[in-house]
């Protein structure tokens, strides 16, 4: 196999992932960070993030001499047959991507590569960035150079088997040179590869997560009528999904999407095509949607208490999804701000997320050791997250721990019949209510 030495920039999610799997298949990798405490971490061998099985994959191909870590740009670049840049790429206050990160990479580009180089952009950049990226170098550098585009699809909590049996590759090229050479870099990874231009490789991405995120705020809308017409939204999206035209994948209802990527991806595609005098106003409606979603929960608890002040909330679950310990855009952010908001006391629990969760939560919350102790005397419990120690926990537990039973689940984690069975109350999302003391009257 054609093994080439490559520069990753960048070790968060996106970088150590690629990092580790290109080492995994055979090429020598030297990753850089700016952040020295993250690069002295990896060093001893420690993933700075909660990845299943990232951290075993990254020991091995340390050990085995295939990848290593520095904070020196000129180190990572001396050499380097690639260059991969997976730096953040934040949004601005007004949806716009913040590109600060990509820009300062490129300037150390500029000053250390001294052999021809493909440039390899991973991050998520809006249309034209990586022209720019082009037309910037040209003026800086006499050395060689090609841009590529190569947009990432991992997620979060399941990166490993993404990155190892993902759906596709996506190659954005403007010279058959490069295109080739990341084909053949990444034939090892058996996915299919499609080759595109660069500006097409940028708008796939984007493109692909307002599809994803679109679909949710979709599904999330018909949770709602669901609710309005007695009928159940996971019946309804399982008989939607069964027509593999639509796919039964993205159409869980609940409350709302997050994370790092679908809310500033989806902002910045409605500022890209603003850009172009376009309004994009399926996208908009599906931002707009999915801030309602995130404050459900809330607003259902102020039906059911009346007021919600001085009532004791357990919040389970505070990392945007399962299996993560990242709380960017997390819509259990908002839920406990408002539930501050609104008079409530807060104790949270999750189970790796929770060291985040101090830093991002309003100062009034308080933290459990444990999801029986945050329920334990509670007025209510807010089901945020749906980590599996969650989802086994049995319905007569919550009546034996909560005072007076009320269980609010955003992720539609329980059977019905089982909480009805149990006495609670009990509110999921586009499922009817099961109101436990109007039923024993
Ligand atoms: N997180 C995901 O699941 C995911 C998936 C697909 C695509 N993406 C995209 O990939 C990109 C990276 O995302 P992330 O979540 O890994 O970002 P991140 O913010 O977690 O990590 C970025 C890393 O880059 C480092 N960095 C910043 N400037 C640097 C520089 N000049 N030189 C070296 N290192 C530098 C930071 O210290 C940080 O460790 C973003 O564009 C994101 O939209 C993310
Ligand atoms: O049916 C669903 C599926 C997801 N979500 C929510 O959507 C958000 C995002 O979930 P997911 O897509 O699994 O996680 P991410 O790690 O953010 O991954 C997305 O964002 C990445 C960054 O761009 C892309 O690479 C991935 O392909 C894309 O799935 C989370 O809050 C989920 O709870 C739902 O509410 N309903």
């Amino acid at each position: 196999m054609l093994s080439k030495n490559i520069a990753v920039v960048g070790t968060g999610y996106v970088g150590l992932v690629t990092g580790v799997a290109l080492s995994e298949i055979g090429h020598t990798v030297t990753c850089v960070d700016v952040d020295e405490e993250k690069v002295a971490l990896l060093k001893d061998g420690v993933s700075p993030i909660y990845e299943p099985e990232l951290s075993e994959l990254m020991k091995k191909n340390y050990e085995a001499g295939r990848l290593s870590f520095t904070t020196s740009h000129r180190i990572a670049f001396a050499g380097a047959d690639a260059i991969y840049i997976a730096v953040g790429t934040p949004q601005n206050e007004d949806g716009t991507a913040d590109l600060r990160f990509i820009e300062s990479v490129v300037r150390n580009i500029a000053d250390y590569i001294t052999k021809y180089v493909v440039i390899v952009t991973k991050s998520t950049v809006p249309v034209g960035t990586n022209h720019h990226i082009k037309r910037y170098l040209e003026g800086e550098t006499e050395v060689p150079f090609d841009v590529v585009s190569n947009p990432e699809f991992l997620r979060e909590g399941s990166a490993i088997q993404d990155t190892f049996d993902g759906d596709r590759i996506v190659i954005g090229a403007d010279t058959e040179m490069a295109a080739t050479l990341l084909e053949e870099m990444n034939e090892p990874f058996g996915i299919p590869i499609f080759k595109t231009d660069v500006r097409s490789a940028e708008m796939i991405k984007y493109a692909s997560n307002a599809f994803l995120a679109t679909k949710i705020s979709f599904v999330n809308e018909i949770a709602t009528l669901c609710e309005k017409l007695e009928a159940n939204v996971e019946d309804v999206a399982h008989g939607m999904g069964l027509d593999k035209r639509i796919g039964e994948k993205f159409l869980q209802a609940g409350i709302g999407y997050g994370g790092s990527c679908f809310p500033k991806d989806t902002n910045a595609l409605v500022q890209i095509a603003g850009n172009v005098e376009h309004e994009f106003t399926l996208l908009k409606a599906v931002i707009e949607v999915n801030y309602k979603q995130q404050r459900l929960l809330v607003e259902k608890a102020k039906q059911h208490f009346g007021s919600l002040r001085g009532k004791r909330i357990a919040l389970l679950g505070t990392a945007f999804k399962p299996n993560t310990d990242d709380m960017r855009e997390a819509a259990s952010t908002v839920i406990a701000e408002e539930l501050v908001l609104a008079g409530a006391q807060v104790v949270a629990y999750d189970p790796i997320a929770m060291a985040q969760a101090k830093v991002e939560f309003p100062e009034a919350v308080n933290f459990a050791e444990s999801a029986e102790a945050a329920l334990d005397g509670a007025d209510a419990a807010f089901l945020v997250t749906e980590w599996e120690e969650f989802k086994v926990i049995k319905a007569n537990h919550y009546v034996k721990l909560l005072k007076k039973p009320v269980l609010f689940d955003g992720r539609n984690c329980y059977n019905l019949e089982e909480m009805k069975r149990a006495g609670l109350d009990y509110y999921s999302v586009g499922r009817p209510a099961v109101r436990a003391e109007r039923e024993m009257v």
